[in-house]
């Protein structure tokens, strides 16, 4: 159980903190902190993840109290479905910390879609909390919940939902108008969204003027505009041609390098999910089945589910060096002078390294320290499905035995 803090911790030095307080502590009279910390439970002081779900339940349907206790000591969607109840979401706990990029991924009707309208306070939970900024949003009152939506939080869905009947300028500025914001000011404001997303030029057209990609950039920019921290994208590429789709997501991936959002991305395709996601959550009737790194879904699926996703993903787009070394070798410099990876150099260019110097390639930190080394061989295993490391060979130099 985390314990918002506030922003005194901030002014001092962390340690000095830790010792000045107990855990459980908290500072009502002072004023809540951009950047909340919490206590953990082992006392030391941490900075707040931005967004965090803590043991969501979303039941439809009858006497849902009792459905949650069921569900907790173990039953299932379908066990329920014959009682007349849908377990929409099953006790889903995840964090997202500022800036990060948290993909919910699963089949239609694994429970994306629900998870993702608690957290915006759309729906009320069945049971458990959502906390933003370390304040509990299942607590507050309606007119606050709405105060917190309109300024903090901007939603991208999947069919754009613009007004054909606004220009595309009216439609960036449509949150801002909501917030009360003056036209003079929300004008520029979305005329910089629309540019920040490629459509500056197009601020006088209509919507029909423009294609589905471009619209979907109107609806990215409405959501920017606003200047919202936590934007929530609901199958936003979803309906757009594959590369039109590629080209979103890499403009979502170039913006969020200077802009640091917080957002939550639901899709139902994997790739989509390891292209943009610092952590993806896989979501299996109702449940968090695995949540982890790209690379984490990849080289360790929790279960067959999870790997029968993963079967047709190109691995090579999404490994790095820092997955694929073996760590068993560290220095504090490069074992020779030789072209160096950083832990994040893709697997492709890592390939490249691999074939310009004449043996495994060094991996090397920011400080210029040798974190891991690649050979060729682990390389070429981690582009097939098993695992990577050489077996033993009852001919350990390779030759053939010729047979007569
Ligand atoms: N208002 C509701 N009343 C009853 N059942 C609901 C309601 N909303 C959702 N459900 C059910 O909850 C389950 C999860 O639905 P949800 O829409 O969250 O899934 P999803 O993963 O977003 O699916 P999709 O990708 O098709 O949108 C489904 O079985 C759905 O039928």
């Amino acid at each position: 159980m985390v314990t918002p803090l506030t922003c005194v911790f901030a002014l001092r030095p962390l340690g000095q903190a830790r010792r000045r307080i107990g855990a459980g502590h908290t500072f009502p009279h002072v004023r809540q902190a951009a950047v909340p910390f919490f206590l953990s439970p082992d006392g030391e002081v941490r900075v707040s993840a931005r967004l965090e779900a803590d043991h969501l339940f979303k039941v439809f349907g009858r006497r849902q109290d009792e459905a949650v206790e069921r569900l907790r000591a173990g039953a299932d969607r379908e066990e329920l479905r014959a009682d007349g109840t849908t377990a929409a979401v099953i006790d889903a706990s995840f964090t997202v910390d500022p800036g990060q990029i948290f993909v919910v991924m699963g089949l239609s009707g694994s429970g994306k879609s629900t998870l993702l309208r608690m957290l915006n306070g759309l729906l009320e939970p069945t049971a458990g909390h959502v906390r933003f900024d370390g304040r509990d949003l299942t607590a507050l009152g309606d007119r606050e919940l709405r105060e917190v939506r309109a300024r903090k939080i901007s939603m991208v869905f999947q069919h754009f939902a613009l007004f054909p009947h606004r220009s595309v300028l009216d439609n960036a500025a449509y949150g801002l108008a909501v917030q009360g914001v003056p036209r003079a000011e929300r004008e520029k404001r979305a005329a910089r969204a629309l540019e920040l997303c490629g459509l500056a030029g197009w601020e006088t057209s209509w919507p029909d003027e423009l294609s589905g990609g471009m619209q979907q950039r109107v609806g990215l920019a409405r959501a920017l505009a606003t200047d919202a921290d936590l934007l929530l994208m609901d199958e936003s590429f979803s309906a757009l041609d594959p590369l039109i789709r590629r080209d979103m997501q890499d403009q979502l991936l170039t913006l969020q390098k200077t802009l640091k959002k917080t957002i939550v991305f639901i899709t139902h395709d994997l790739n989509e999910a390891m292209r943009l996601g610092d952590r993806i959550a896989v979501m299996r009737d109702g449940r968090i089945v695995q949540n982890g790194t790209a690379e984490d879904i990849l080289l360790r699926p929790a279960d067959d589910y999870v790997a029968s996703f993963i079967q047709d993903v190109d691995r090579s787009r999404v490994l790095t060096a820092g997955a694929v070394m073996d760590t068993s070798v560290t220095a504090d410099a490069p074992l020779c002078r030789c072209e160096t990876a950083s832990p994040t150099t893709p697997f492709a260019e890592l390939c490249a390294i691999s074939a310009r110097v004449p043996h495994r390639v060094s991996v090397v930190d920011g400080a210029g320290r040798l974190v891991g080394v690649v050979p060729q061989q682990r390389l070429v295993g981690f582009l097939g499905d098993g695992p990577a490391d050489p077996v033993p060979c009852d001919a350990p130099d390779g030759k053939v035995a010729a047979h007569a």
